[in-house]
């Protein structure tokens, strides 16, 4: 498609408690997401999502208490939002930018309404995420395609969806410098490890559902290095495991104390799959991680700043927006998401429940499956686990 009446960006993100009081409604819409947690049967989703939501939120509060009582993200993604579209003007596109969160305000429903209100015609839908995962950017696609299937007047809209971006030569560039700024304030800038600590998702993910994620967070790391072109050795792991599944590994909080078992004393660790200070730059790596590497005797511990606004990221954001309206476009059922029939945990000792007895077998279940939950969720090696559900 090419520019021409109005434009629309819609940026997506993930979203985050504003304050404590957002932090157990946003628990429960993350853990109502079946791109989060898929269960073999629908009804569960909704009374799981109370569960862990109710269980979880006084830890989860914890960690937002400790970087100020919420999340930066809206602020920050607003931010972004706002350098886009002015890079944008400058580069003589009139183009309006819009916010979609997926768990918290202003959530994707809420921005698509205003561009329906604006009547854009033509819309880049550009997810936050620089690498492609189900249990992102593919998450918010779904619920766009659903608003599509539902909205004739959207159909009428003109999209086209980025998938990923990770190895763009301006978003590489950006990370680039912010990690030679931390490196050369280092004691030993030519040895200093240089550690990538990306978020992790569940091995099935990758593995059974065909999730492109580990391999972008691959490919963004090789890339990131090649542009950097120093000899530092680098790593690469994976935070914030949730629940009793395998994650991909390695694990960031086992990788740490082994690199110092390894005789290593200094540390730059780069955040790599978001592009915006979180509670899990601010909390889990400065934080938690800092603790732990300094206590299996990393002495100096570095972390590289997140993009934000930077401006070589913002322009680089900007020519991608301009690109795409040039290039043929991509549709929601272009984007890789698992089929319908995909499961996300190992389920054939469930499918004997999925026959025509489906219904007495749900109702007998019920009581039997949120019990089994309810010890999952609490001891972490439950019932469900021995089944391989989680
Ligand atoms: C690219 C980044 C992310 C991936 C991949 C991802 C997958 C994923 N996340 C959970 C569970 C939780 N995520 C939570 C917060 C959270 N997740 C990301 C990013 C990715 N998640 C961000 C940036 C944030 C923080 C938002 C903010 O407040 O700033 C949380 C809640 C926080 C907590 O209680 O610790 C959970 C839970 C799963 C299960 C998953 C993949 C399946
Ligand atoms: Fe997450
Ligand atoms: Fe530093």
């Amino acid at each position: 498609m090419t520019a021409m009446g109005r434009v629309g960006v819609l940026l997506l993100n993930l979203g985050g408690p504003e304050q404590l009081q957002d932090v157990r409604p946003f628990l429960y819409n993350l853990f109502s997401d079946p791109e989060i947690i898929r269960l073999p049967f629908a009804w569960m989703q909704k009374p799981l999502a109370w569960m862990i939501s109710t269980i979880r939120y006084k830890k989860s509060q914890e960690n937002y208490k400790a970087i100020g009582g919420g999340s930066p993200l809206r602020r920050i993604t607003e931010e972004q939002a706002l350098a886009l579209q002015g890079s944008l003007q400058e580069k003589g596109q009139d183009i309006r930018v819009y916010v979609g969160m997926r768990y918290w305000n202003p959530f994707t429903e809420e921005a698509v309404a205003k561009i329906k209100r604006d009547q854009i015609e033509q819309l880049v839908i550009l997810p936050l995420y620089p690498q492609f995962s189900i249990s992102t950017s593919g998450s918010s696609f779904r619920v766009l395609e659903k608003l599509w299937q539902q909205d004739p007047s959207l159909q009428k809209i003109d999209y086209t969806v980025i998938p990923s971006w990770y190895n763009r030569p301006g978003y590489l560039q950006a990370m680039v410098e912010l990690i030679a700024q931390e490196i050369a304030h280092c004691e030993n800038p030519e040895q200093v490890p240089i550690f990538f600590s990306a978020h992790g998702v569940p091995v099935s993910y990758v593995e059974e559902a065909g999730d492109p994620y580990r391999d972008e967070i691959e490919g963004c790391t090789a890339a990131i290095m090649q542009t950097l072109n120093r000899p530092n050795p680098h790593v690469l792991a994976y935070q914030s495991r949730v629940g009793p599944v395998e994650w991909l590994k390695p694990y960031t909080e086992e990788a740490i104390p082994e690199l110092a078992e390894q005789g290593v004393k200094e540390l730059v660790v780069v955040p790599i799959s978001f592009v915006s200070e979180h509670i899990e730059t601010l909390e889990e790596i400065d934080m938690e991680y800092r603790e732990l590497a300094e206590e299996s005797g990393i002495e100096k511990f570095h972390r590289v700043p997140a993009l934000n606004t930077h401006p070589v990221f913002i322009n680089d954001l900007a020519e991608m927006v301009i690109e795409a309206l040039d290039a043929p476009n991509i549709k929601f059922s272009d984007v890789a998401h698992p089929g319908k029939q995909t499961k996300m945990y190992p389920q054939e000792r469930w499918e004997w429940g999925l026959t025509t007895t489906a219904e007495v077998w749900n109702g007998r279940l019920a009581m039997l499956g949120m019990m089994a939950i309810l010890l999952e969720i609490i001891t972490g090696q439950g019932p469900l686990h021995f089944v391989g559900l989680l």
